[in-house]
This record gives structure tokens, C-alpha cells and sequence, in this order.
């Protein structure tokens, strides 16, 4: 059985894409505090997602794992929260309804708000201030005090989460996610949508479906309550580190922080110190995978995280880019396959596509995005392997980060409604034409296998 690794191991361990505090004594007694504090999510609730992630990996389900690229505190409000789950929960009625798979939820919600940079300093005129890191670090302001790496900033971090579950667990549970009100939804959420007819002729199909279920006298709390799950990077050591707890029905360990945690493609050395953090932790586990990912790699992070090969627990998020999907995945998946291992496969369209448009906005197409998620189908149609969800940074606000989309966003649009602090965002139409192109492809899968489930499952026996 894993012990919770002390302070002093882990800073000993080699570790990149931290704060720099210049005051050890602070952060200490904000470690202390916070090793103090509830959990924020229980184990049982992680255990429950890891056995859902288990079905995703076997092919029975698929996940939707979205939202912010970074959260800020400053957007932790009721509107906000509802806004996020609207736009996750339509994308998944669409996805659940036109493809007939069930659709796991999870958001990069409740903890998102650290980021790794890929320099230390931002340059502005003839100033340099390090880099924005993500509003648990330091602030998004260019100033010499807001750029200050602060770790009471933690505490907030742990507040803002606790706020943001509360409400995001009495939304789900509480009737707002009624799937009778998927009219009501596309009243409050879809008008004015480019997608408004196609997610309007779903939603009427549900109506019908749901009428003829009440009919028959089914009244099953399923239709009434989503199982909605927290997730984020585990990029913060010490943060993650302090809300690690020794669960009390089985004496294993978990990150109490969020009930799904992911490495990302920048700090997933074999011998660094996340790898050694999570690898100890019983959650379910994300692990980040860029272009230049080999079979290989892959296999030994596996091997590291998942050495049991408990179903569920491992997550593959690639994250290649629209020229290189079709290039690099076939390797990676068909080398980690052919240990009989099964992961969870997940597309994250957005990390490989971004770039600076001429105005100077970092920006991604939605044609970029798109092709990349139907590279991530055809190449697991190739394989004959299931692709098991999609990881996006959306929003349900209008804003104007990515170009492209049923409404056509130019470069020059980008400046109307910029509002990402660090990477953009699919706004709300870019997010269910996103849904409806993974619709698509989910149901051409089966209509092409009759039953792809029952098929997959078949092969493997
Ligand atoms: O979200 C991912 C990274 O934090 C982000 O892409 C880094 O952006 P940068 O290259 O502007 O630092
Ligand atoms: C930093 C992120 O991604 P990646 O590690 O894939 O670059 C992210 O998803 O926020």
C-alpha cells in the first residue's frame, strides 16, 4: 500500500512548471492549512467515475470531458457554473440521443486554475514580468505585485473549488439536469444558435421518446440526475500534494482535490515528480500524449501509473494535432493494445492546433479541430479500437477565441469577445457543431457494425 509522500520527498523529487515563492515559511503554512481541510470529493465518488472510465475503455460508454482552459476566481458565480454545465449537458444529450451511447460527464471545472507556460516572462514594451500561471499562482494582470507567485493564493484555489462543487452537485442532482427540460435547456441555451434547428429536432425526438417511456410507467431517477465529475491538471505538487487523503473504508490513497486528475504533456517524466505524486493516488488518471509520443512511451507510463491494470484507472488524452493524427496515433494505440492492456482513448483536438493569427491572437480553427477528431475516428475505425471520448476547452458564452464554425469567425471577429486568460475556447455553437460531429461519427460506427458494443466485446473474449 502507497504512503502520502512527505513534503520534504517531494521537493527532492525533479519537478519543472512550479511557483517560485520567495517565501518558504508562507507556503508552508498554507500547506498546513490546507492538509487540515475536508476533501473535497470523496472517494467513493472516484471509484464510481473509475468504474464508468472502465466502461468507456471497454467500449460501452463514451466521455465528455470539457470546459475552461483556465478557471479564474473571479468567474466563480451561479451563472457562470449553470453556463458551463448547459453547454456540457446539451453536447451530451446531443451525443447520448443521436449515437445511442452513454455519455460519461466530466468537466475541467472546480480546479482548473493552474497552467504551465511555455516561458517563464511575459514581455510588454520594455517590461518583463514573469509569465500568468493560472490565478492559483499569481494574477492576470500586468503589474509587478498581480505577476507575484503567492501561495495564500492555494487556500483561494481550495475555496473557489469547494463553492464551484456545491453548486455544480446541487444543479445535477437538484432537477436542473431533468431531461424533460431539454426543451426548456434549448429555450435558454440554443436560441439564436446557428445549430438551433438540428439540436431543436433532437431535443422534439426526446420529448417523444420520453412521453412514450412515461407512458409505458417507467419513472426512473436516471432521466432526472447526471453523474457530473470534477476534474483538472494535477499540475500544482504542493497543492495536490496537501489534499491527498487516506481513504477510511480501504486504507488506499486519493487526490481529494478532484475525482479524475491528468498529467499533462509537459511534466509527464517517467522519473518527475507528478508521475511519483499520482501514481500513489487511487483516482482515475489522465495522462496527456503530444506528437511526439511513441508506442513505446506510452507503454512505460502505463506500466508506472497502472501497474495492476485496474480497469478504468487509465486515460490516454492525445493531443497530436490535425496533421499528425492520422501519422502518429495508429503506433500508440496499436503498441499499448498489443500489451492487452485496455485504457480509456481520448481526443483533445485543441492542444495540437493552436496558433497566432496575424492580429497576434492565439487562436485555433474549428476546421483544425474537426479534422482532428475525425482523424481520431477513422484512425480507431482502421484498428478496429474504440474512440472513447473527447477532452475540449469550450465555454457556453459567445465569446470569439476560435475562428471558424457554422458562423464563420474571422481573425478580424477575435478581438470582440476575447476573454480566455490563457488557451481558446469553442464557444457555444462551436461546441454542439463539435457534439454533432462526434454524433455523427458515433452513429456511422454502429450503423456500420450493427452492434459495435456487443462486437468489441465479443473479440475480446
Ligand atoms: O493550456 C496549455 C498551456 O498552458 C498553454 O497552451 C501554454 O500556453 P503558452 O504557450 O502561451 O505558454
Ligand atoms: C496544458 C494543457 O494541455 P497539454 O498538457 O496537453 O498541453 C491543458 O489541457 O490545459
Amino acid at each position: 500500500m502507497s504512503s502520502i509522500i512527505s513534503r520534504e520527498e517531494l521537493r527532492a523529487l525533479p519537478f519543472i512548471q512550479q511557483p517560485s515563492y520567495p517565501d518558504k515559511t508562507a507556503l508552508d503554512r498554507t500547506i498546513d492549512s490546507l492538509e487540515r481541510l475536508p476533501p473535497l470529493v470523496f472517494a467513493g465518488e472516484c471509484d464510481d467515475l473509475r468504474a464508468k472510465l472502465a466502461d468507456v475503455a471497454e467500449g460501452r460508454a463514451f466521455l465528455l470531458q470539457g470546459g475552461d482552459c483556465a478557471e479564474t476566481f473571479e468567474a466563480v458565480t451561479a451563472d457562470n457554473i449553470k453556463q458551463k454545465l448547459l453547454v456540457q449537458l446539451s453536447m451530451a444529450v446531443v451525443m447520448t440521443y443521436a449515437a445511442q451511447v452513454p455519455v460519461v460527464k466530466v468537466g475541467r471545472i472546480a480546479g482548473q486554475y493552474a497552467k504551465p507556460r511555455s516561458k517563464d516572462t511575459e514581455t510588454r514594451g520594455d517590461v518583463t514580468l514573469p509569465a500568468y500561471r493560472g490565478d492559483a499562482i499569481n494574477g492576470f494582470e500586468f503589474s509587478e505585485a498581480a505577476r507575484a507567485h503567492d501561495p495564500q493564493r492555494l487556500m483561494d484555489v481550495y475555496n473557489s473549488s469547494a463553492a464551484t462543487l456545491n453548486l455544480v452537485r446541487a444543479f445535477v442532482k437538484g432537477g436542473f439536469a431533468n431531461l424533460r427540460g431539454v426543451h426548456t435547456w434549448n429555450a435558454q441555451f440554443v436560441r439564436d444558435s446557428a445549430v438551433e434547428q438540428e439540436y431543436e429536432e433532437l431535443a422534439s425526438e426526446i420529448d417523444r421518446a420520453l412521453a412514450f417511456m412515461v407512458a409505458c410507467g417507467v419513472h426512473d431517477d436516471s432521466l432526472s440526475t447526471v453523474d457530473f465529475y470534477a476534474s483538472h491538471e494535477a499540475l500544482l505538487l504542493e497543492y495536490e500534494r496537501a489534499l491527498t487523503r487516506v481513504d477510511s473504508r480501504s486504507e488506499q490513497l486519493y487526490g481529494c482535490s478532484g475525482h479524475m486528475l491528468w498529467i499533462g504533456e509537459r511534466t509527464r517524466q517517467l522519473d518527475g515528480a507528478h508521475v511519483e505524486l499520482l501514481r500513489r493516488v487511487s483516482n482515475p488518471l489522465g495522462v496527456k500524449l503530444g506528437p511526439t509520443t511513441t508506442a513505446d512511451v506510452a507503454i512505460a507510463l502505463a506500466d508506472q501509473l497502472d501497474p495492476d491494470r485496474i480497469p478504468g484507472r487509465l486515460t490516454f488524452i492525445t493531443r497530436l494535432g490535425a496533421s499528425k493524427v492520422r501519422d502518429v496515433l495508429p503506433d500508440v494505440i496499436a503498441g499499448v493494445e498489443a500489451t492487452g492492456r485496455k485504457v480509456a482513448w481520448v481526443c483533445d483536438p485543441m492542444h495540437g492546433n493552436t496558433f497566432e493569427a496575424a492580429n497576434g491572437y492565439k487562436t485555433r480553427s474549428f476546421a483544425d479541430v474537426a479534422d482532428e477528431v475525425n482523424g481520431f475516428f477513422d484512425v480507431h475505425e482502421q484498428l478496429g479500437t474504440w474512440p472513447g471520448g473527447l477532452h475540449v476547452e469550450l465555454t457556453g458564452d459567445d465569446v470569439t477565441e476560435c475562428v471558424g464554425g457554422v458562423m464563420n469567425l474571422s481573425e478580424a471577429d477575435l478581438a470582440s469577445r476575447y476573454e480566455t486568460v490563457c488557451d481558446p475556447r469553442l464557444n457555444r455553437n462551436q461546441s454542439l457543431e463539435l457534439a454533432f460531429t462526434v454524433a455523427r461519427r458515433l452513429r456511422s460506427g454502429r450503423l456500420g457494425r450493427e452492434n459495435p458494443v456487443q462486437e468489441f466485446r465479443a473479440k475480446e473474449l
